[in-house]
């Protein structure tokens, strides 16, 4: 295992990211595990430099001071004319430090150890501390650069292209009305196919970081290829590199307004008719890497322009307080504001929808004219402002609405009763939808709690598939899905600074934390009125947490021991009704195969503050795929007669069953809403 200083010195990325061994198959499997990192205080990290006697300043996001790894300190002419070149960025918030020069970056443990190591050894040798060496050595991460060095320099520029396909090229993207030279200032190129766009990204250096490869697909098997219904995709290669931004190798030092929007095409349309800088961001609304700070700390102006959808809006929220308010501005998203791009291709005038773009308040009063824009936008997206609908289990959706950001959603049910694996296909469906995601699993292990998300993603047994794993760990890496290293009893703070660095570092937007009485480790006889207090604290702080940081927090709680006849309720949640009280929404997985005969499992909705519907999702656990949510009907193809024949059989027990359950529903419900007059 290398220590902390010989990966520091490899220059790897590892802040926030571990390689994480599964033991499901014997293959190396990295999936996204957010190390206990506690971030430095500001204070902390300025005492550092002080103490260390290097001078820094104060920028937007960062502290920047000359890099002491690239200039030697001895050398007074050499820091004098390198200095301005030779920066180092530190995160004001997470101490991660990043290299203009040599890309190098490293948290804030490493700095310190390696700087110190450093010292000691220049005192003795009296020369600079050794330049590290650029970005990871793994021979994965080469043959990525390599793939995508070949990919880029196969390409060719647009205004190398026959007219019909230049045509062709940009109506795939709907593009059309950007001219060629723009594409040609930016520098991007299409492959031999002509079906790809390869977008470049680039940093301070002249050489470009990486390619962003913009592509269509269909939307609709049945569609023609070159309909509007497909759906542009983007994948950027490398996949781990030091991300750049596309256009900034157009900013000139004397720049301090950019505009800066969600993809490539937009950044284009903006600069062509506006003849202002913009920049895409290399992840689009996804997520903001922290690397890509340093690049923005110049503007003292920046534009936020994205979609007019609600997800974009969030986004450009989330990425403004991590840019900094002070400098944020935004386009509100009304119908009559589209992205660049669409507005330039509906004739909109791009300079007056710019005009329109307002700081975001962020005083502790305001008055009604300055959210009026708002109101607006949510009510004219009021299916959007409803969140992110499951796509496994419609019947959440039509009691629910969907998944919102900084809402709390607490959740029990009887002891092993599968609320870990209901957890895991529930935050699974979101997190495929793009919605970044934490898991705290406190109970069982990583790698069993992989295990089970893998099975229900791939929706086969893997264990009778081993051949299969490979293809869905591929595609499984690839979700925005990161697990907390944590295991058993931990303290509030910890746990809180984990998913308070998760935030800021991965724009993380729904945290899982199984589950409440595993992170503090209260047995019940251990309980008190003391023990209450400690979960009160517990719930206000998460409650805390994901409205000022806008991000949902799903917290499971054991219920009190009751009798396993009684159906549960909210006031069966452990600890005191502060859990119920504070929670956006409560669900509770209700067993009902102790009481009744052909008694199923299903999810109860017992409040819901979005908009107050309550109702029940009957679940259907599937022992080979590990799933809880209904089956997925096939496309039907014409039954023979033999199968028409029992697959009538079969509807007739399945509607026994089903009006069966549809009484116990209506009792629960009942029961349910005395419950919570309570
Ligand atoms: N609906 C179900 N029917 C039968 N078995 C199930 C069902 N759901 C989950 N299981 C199985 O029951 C076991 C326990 O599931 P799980 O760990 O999800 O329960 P839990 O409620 O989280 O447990 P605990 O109370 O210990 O936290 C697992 O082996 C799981 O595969």
């Amino acid at each position: 295992m290398a220590t902390k200083l010989q990966r520091l010195q490899r220059g790897q990325h590892f802040l926030g990211r571990t390689l994480f061994t599964a033991a499901v198959a014997p293959r190396l499997v990295k999936f996204n595990t957010v190390e206990v990192v506690s971030s430095p205080s500001l204070s902390e990290i300025r005492k550092f430099f002080k103490d260390s006697g290097c001078q820094v300043s104060t920028g937007y996001t960062c502290l920047k001071l000359t890099c002491p790894y690239c200039v030697d300190p001895e050398a007074e002419s050499e820091r004098g004319a390198k200095s301005k070149e030779k920066q180092l960025f530190v995160n004001m918030t997470t101490g991660h430090c990043q290299c203009q020069c040599s890309r190098v970056c490293s948290s804030w443990s490493n700095l310190t150890d390696s700087l110190a190591i450093a010292k000691r050894q220049t005192k003795k040798k009296k020369s600079a501390p050794k330049l590290p060496k650029e970005q990871s050595c793994d021979q994965e991460w080469r043959s990525e650069v390599k793939n995508a060095e070949e990919l880029w320099e196969k390409g060719s520029s647009l205004s190398e292209l026959r007219s019909d396909s230049l045509r062709k090229l940009k109506d795939r993207f709907g593009a059309g009305s950007l001219s060629t030279e723009t594409f040609d200032r930016f520098c991007a190129r299409t492959d031999a196919k002509r079906k790809t766009l390869l977008l470049p990204q680039y940093g301070p250096e002249s050489q470009h970081r990486g390619t962003s490869m913009v592509e269509t697909c269909k939307q609709d098997p049945d569609e023609p290829e070159d309909s509007h219904l497909n759906r542009v995709q983007s994948t950027v290669i490398p996949r781990d590199f030091s991300p750049g931004l596309f256009g900034f190798h157009l900013v000139q030092p004397q720049h301090t307004e950019i505009i800066l929007t969600a993809n490539e095409l937009d950044a284009m349309a903006v600069s062509e008719v506006i003849g202002q800088s913009a920049l895409a961001l290399p992840r689009g609304t996804a997520y903001l890497p922290q690397e890509v700070l340093p690049l923005l700390e110049q503007f003292q102006k920046i534009v936020l322009w994205f979609g007019n959808d609600m997800r974009s809006w969030e986004a450009a929220k989330s990425f403004a307080r991590k840019l900094n308010l002070k400098r944020c501005y935004f386009i509100r998203p009304l119908d009559a504001h589209p992205g660049p791009l669409q507005a330039l291709t509906k004739g909109l005038s791009l300079k007056t929808i710019l005009r329109q773009a307002t700081p975001m308040s962020h005083k502790s009063i305001v008055s009604f004219r300055a959210l009026r824009d708002e109101v607006l936008g949510e009510l004219s997206h009021a299916e959007q402002v409803a969140g992110v609908k499951w796509k496994r289990y419609p019947l959440l959706n039509k009691h629910m609405k969907g998944h919102r950001r900084g809402e709390l959603t607490v959740f029990t049910g009887p002891t092993g009763s599968g609320k870990t694996t209901f957890m895991a296909e529930y935050s699974l469906d979101l997190c495929m939808q793009g919605v970044n995601t934490l898991w705290g699993s406190f109970e069982i292990q990583n790698v069993r709690l992989a295990k089970i998300m893998l099975t229900q993603f791939s929706m086969c047994n893997l264990e009778k598939n081993i051949d299969k794993f490979d293809r869905w760990a591929d595609k499984f890496e690839l979700l925005p899905l990161h697990f907390m290293t944590f295991h058993g009893q931990q303290s509030l703070k910890t746990v809180i600074d984990a998913m308070a660095h998760s935030v800021y570092v991965h724009d993380i937007e729904h945290v899982i934390l199984d589950n409440l009485q595993f992170m503090v480790g209260v047995s019940e006889r251990q309980l008190s009125v003391d023990r209450f207090a400690i979960y009160d604290n517990l719930i206000a702080a998460f409650r805390k947490f994901a409205t000022e940081n806008s991000c949902h927090v799903s917290v499971v709680i054991h219920p009190r021991k009751e009798k396993e006849s009684d159906e549960l309720q909210t006031a069966s949640i452990f600890g005191s009704a502060k859990a119920s009280q504070e929670a956006d929404n409560v669900l509770i997985l209700q067993d009902r195969r102790m009481t009744a005969l052909k008694g199923r499992k299903y999810i109860q909705v017992v409040k819901n503050r979005f908009d107050g519907d309550l109702g029940i999702i009957p679940l259907t656990f599937n022992k080979e795929t590990l799933t809880m949510s209904p089956p997925v009907k096939q496309k039907a193809k014409r039954p023979t007669k033999k199968e028409k024949e029992g697959e009538d059989a079969e509807k007739k027990t399945d509607g026994d069953e089903y009006e069966l359950f549809e009484g116990m529903m209506l009792k629960s419900k009942s029961e349910t809403e005395i419950g919570i007059g309570e």
